[in-house]
């Protein structure tokens, strides 16, 4: 499978050997600092369609050695966007249980705790994934910062099944659930730019949307997602935990990160 890490000699900094994209434009993630951050009035609020997946419908969540991740349904698109875009999957990046700063994205150089990216393909335009993830065009992906506070219970439908993949390329089905739960209140209020994927292959095809408030998990739950996977499969006499799966913030020179909202 794919030969990258986040730690150790496959760590980012070798990424660019195997992946040249790694090494190229348009990087991603980045840090908002003001100095390159530009209001845009007709940036709008995203409109969220089917993204209330009845309970009967069912959701895969996979271990695949680098993140967690969940495959959402095809009926979930975006609209407001410059094409409508179907949504994939969505997965987390996260710290560890003694440095809880692990999101990708920065906000004057701030880490937030951890960081929800929901993955987008341009429907309009390509069939799947596959055939968009290398296109300009190709990806829309929202971004979530999450913070220490109260028990979170629209993140513990998917957390609570983390027991269930902790080794690689374990899965487990959780019940459909409202997705939009997942968001902040304030869908009005988000950076957008344009730049890549942040784990191999780094093409520059997304799109971001980082929304501008984060969202409150509990310390409980944070130290779950922080200690209960591991990269490794089970059998694996070295077992590798799953910690520190973010790629640090890229340089972003005259560039601009469009704004929603006036500070
Ligand atoms: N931070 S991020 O949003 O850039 C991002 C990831 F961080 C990440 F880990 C993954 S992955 O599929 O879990 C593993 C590496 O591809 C993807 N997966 C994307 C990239 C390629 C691909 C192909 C099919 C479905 C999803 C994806 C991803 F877009
Ligand atoms: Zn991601």
């Amino acid at each position: 499978g794919s030969k990258w890490s986040y730690i150790g000699p496959d760590g980012e900094k070798a990424w660019p050997k195997k992946y040249p994209f790694c090494g190229g434009v348009f990087q991603s993630p980045i840090d908002f600092h003001k100095d390159i951050l530009q209001y845009d009035s007709n940036l709008l609020p995203l409109e969220f369609i089917g993204y209330n997946v009845p309970s009967t419908d069912q959701f895969t969540l996979i271990n695949n050695g680098h993140s967690v991740k969940m495959y959402l349904s095809p009926t979930m698109y975006i609209r407001n966007l410059p094409f409508e875009y179907t949504a994939s999957q969505l997965h987390l990046h996260w710290g560890n249980r003694n440095k809880s700063e692990g999101s990708e994205h920065t906000v004057s150089g701030k880490h937030f705790a951890a960081e929800l990216h929901i993955v987008h393909y341009n429907s309009e335009k390509y069939p799947d994934i596959t055939a968009a993830m290398d296109k300009s065009d190709g990806l829309a992906v929202l971004a979530i910062l999450l913070e220490i506070g109260p028990f979170n219970p629209s993140y513990e439908k998917i957390f609570r099944h983390f027991r269930n993949v902790k080794y690689k390329d374990q899965m487990v089905q959780v019940p459909g659930f409202n997705v939009r739960e997942l968001l902040p209140d304030r869908l009005d209020e988000y950076y957008r730019y344009e730049g890549s994927l942040t784990t191999p292959p780094c093409y520059p095809s997304v799109l971001w949307t980082v929304f501008r408030h984060p969202v409150k998990i509990s310390q409980e739950q944070l130290l779950a997602l922080e200690t209960a996977m591991y990269c490794t499969e089970s059998d694996d006499p070295e077992p590798l935990e799953m910690v520190d799966n973010f790629r640090n913030v890229q340089e972003f020179h005259e560039r601009l990160v469009f704004i929603s909202f006036r500070e």
